[in-house]
This record gives C-alpha cells, sequence and structure tokens, in this order.
C-alpha cells in the first residue's frame, strides 16, 4: 500500500478505535462488539510495526505502558488541591448551611457528588493534550505519574476542545476488578490488597507502567485548578462541561435547591452504595455558585463552601456475592 494511504489508514483507525474506547471507558456505552474493535486494533499494530514513523502519542496502541522509571519525579501544584473539613451528622451538615448563609446572607444551592474512594489526581492539558498527571501529593507537591495515567484508559490524551487546563478527580479501582486482582494475587501466593483504595494506589506507584496497563483503573474528574478556561459558573454546569471535553464524569451527581435536598440524597446514596460498581466513603457537598465560593474562600486546609459527609464505618463494602462479574 502507497505511504500516503498507510498514514491515511492509520489515522481512520486511530480515530475509530478512539471513539470506541470512549464510548466504552468514558460513557460506559459500547456501540460494538470487543471483536470489531480488536480486528481494527490488530490492524492499526500491524500497520504501525511496519511504519513506526508514523506512530503517534494518542494513538490506542500507547496505552498499554511499558515505560519503566527509576523513580517518580516531583510535581508542583502551583494551585494547591484542597482537602475537605469531614462532617458525620445530620446535626452538623445543617449547622455547616447555617455558616454558609450566614456568611453570604442568603439560602444557597448545593451541588452534591459521591466521596469517590479511590486516589486524588491532577491532570494538565495544553491545547488539548495530555502532558501532564500527577499524585496529590501533600496538596502542593505530589509525584509526576504521567506515564501509568496514560494507560488509564478513561482518560482521554486528547480533549474535545483545544484548550489549556487542569483538571482534578479521583482515580479508583472497580469493585469487580480489585475482587479478581486479589484473586489472582492469592493464587499466585502474593500479599492481597486490604481494599480497592489501596490497590488503586498501589498501580498508580508502579515504576512499569506495564503493569498499571492491567489493573483497569477508571477516573472521576470533579474540579478544576482554575475555572478560568470554563464558561461554567456553577459546579453542576462545570460537571456537564467536563463531560463535553472527553472526561469521566459521575452521573449520580445532584444539584439540590436546600439542605433538606441534601440530606435526602445522603440518606439515598447511604442505602443504595453496596449495589455501586465502586466504593464510596460519603458524599461531597458544595456551594453551586463559584462566585459565592469566591466569597466564603478557604481556610487554612480546605474551603468554607465544602465539607465531606462521611458514611459511618459499616462492614466491608466489596460483598463477593453482591459483584456481577464484567
Ligand atoms: N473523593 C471525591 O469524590 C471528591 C474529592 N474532592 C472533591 O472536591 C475537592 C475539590 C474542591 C474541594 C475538594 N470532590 C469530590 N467528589
Amino acid at each position: 500500500m502507497a505511504e500516503v494511504l498507510v498514514a491515511q489508514r492509520i489515522e481512520e483507525l486511530k480515530t475509530q478505535l478512539n471513539q470506541y474506547a470512549y464510548e466504552y471507558y468514558v460513557k460506559d456505552q459500547p456501540t460494538v462488539e470487543d471483536h470489531v474493535y480488536d480486528a481494527l486494533y490488530r490492524e492499526l499494530i500491524e500497520l504501525e510495526t511496519k511504519h513506526p514513523d508514523l506512530i503517534t502519542e494518542d494513538s490506542p496502541t500507547q496505552r498499554v505502558g511499558g515505560i519503566i522509571l527509576e523513580g517518580f519525579e516531583k510535581a508542583v501544584h502551583d494551585i494547591p488541591l484542597y482537602s475537605l473539613n469531614d462532617v458525620f451528622s445530620q446535626a452538623e451538615i445543617l449547622a455547616f448551611d447555617q455558616r454558609v448563609q450566614k456568611a453570604v446572607g442568603h439560602p444557597v444551592t448545593y451541588t452534591c457528588e459521591l466521596k469517590i474512594d479511590g486516589l486524588s489526581i491532577s491532570l494538565r492539558y495544553e491545547e488539548g493534550k495530555f502532558v501532564r498527571g500527577a499524585t496529590r501529593g501533600d496538596g502542593s507537591v505530589g509525584e509526576n505519574i504521567t506515564e501509568n495515567l496514560k494507560t488509564v484508559k478513561s482518560i482521554p490524551m486528547t480533549l474535545r476542545e483545544p484548550i489549556t487546563i487542569e483538571v482534578r478527580g479521583e482515580c479508583y479501582m472497580p469493585k469487580a476488578s480489585f475482587l479478581r486482582l486479589n484473586q489472582e494475587r492469592e493464587e499466585a501466593g502474593l500479599d492481597v490488597f486490604a481494599n480497592p483504595r489501596n490497590a488503586a494506589a498501589g498501580s498508580l506507584r508502579q515504576l512499569d507502567s506495564g503493569v498499571t496497563a492491567k489493573r483497569n483503573l477508571s477516573t472521576f474528574l470533579y474540579a478544576v485548578a482554575d475555572v478560568a478556561p470554563l464558561e461554567a459558573e456553577t459546579q453542576y454546569d462545570m460537571l456537564t462541561e467536563l463531560d463535553q471535553l472527553g472526561f469521566r464524569i459521575n452521573t449520580e451527581s445532584r444539584l439540590c435547591e436546600t439542605i433538606e435536598e441534601v440530606w435526602s440524597y445522603i440518606e439515598e446514596l447511604h442505602e443504595h452504595r453496596m449495589e455501586l460498581p465502586y466504593e464510596i466513603d460519603g458524599v461531597v457537598i458544595k456551594v453551586n455558585e463559584f462566585h459565592l465560593q469566591e466569597e466564603l474562600g478557604f481556610t487554612v486546609k480546605a474551603p468554607r463552601w465544602a465539607a465531606a459527609y462521611k458514611f459511618p464505618p459499616e462492614e466491608a463494602q466489596t460483598m463477593i456475592e453482591d459483584i456481577e462479574w464484567t
């Protein structure tokens, strides 16, 4: 096949395969059977092997890892990753709302998000291209784990808009993947992980990104370092915008008009959390309007406009009989 036709075919395959991967890993709505994806993938591998000069960073073949690092470089967060003030009761939720209303002088709306029990990550994009991925670390300095995060299929290598932005979210291991991994480790005589969060952390701290690639990690994104590149003026609209950019967003997030609605959301999710395919340890409540967040500001470690309601500790969430095996 003539060189120019090969280049054309490679572009077609990359576009098609990246779209299929987006539907499968980001939207959880695959439109083709695995064997269709696999056949196109094999064709791309064959063409790239014959024409390595045509391999690009955003090719789906580059998500299998293989880089082995000596260690992780430091990653400075120009805008810190904040932690959250924890609350443990309905009374504390109401007190939080009273403090907010007193400070801004009127009632506010809240965005409620599931508190995903994974590892906090920060993803930097320049003109739509993924350039750096990092752990939270102490909030100001984390570890550069770009190579490992490139293997996490729900993390886009190219955004749907060529914007420069830094987004924050959680990288986690689904319950089903956690159980499968521990069974494999047990059969291999290796130590098992205590919970999906530890398994995700261990998978992201791998110096061999080929190992990370096999751990079936996923993500939910929920914040940006600086809202300037976005149109959104509220947390809830920002989640929609991150979805449109190509990020994986948690569909359980809810806009609550009153603190009473926040509490019923908390009760509802506390009841149904065992049915979720990933572990959560509570609900994050955020004042929805960005201009009110700015007015409320931060304490030395956490925003005054957010709170993390932690569910009371109960029996382990990962019950083998509850998991439908993917
Ligand atoms: N574990 C979570 O699911 C989670 C963690 N953090 C945040 O918000 C950060 C960003 C702004 C204040 C704290 N939201 C979440 N959903």
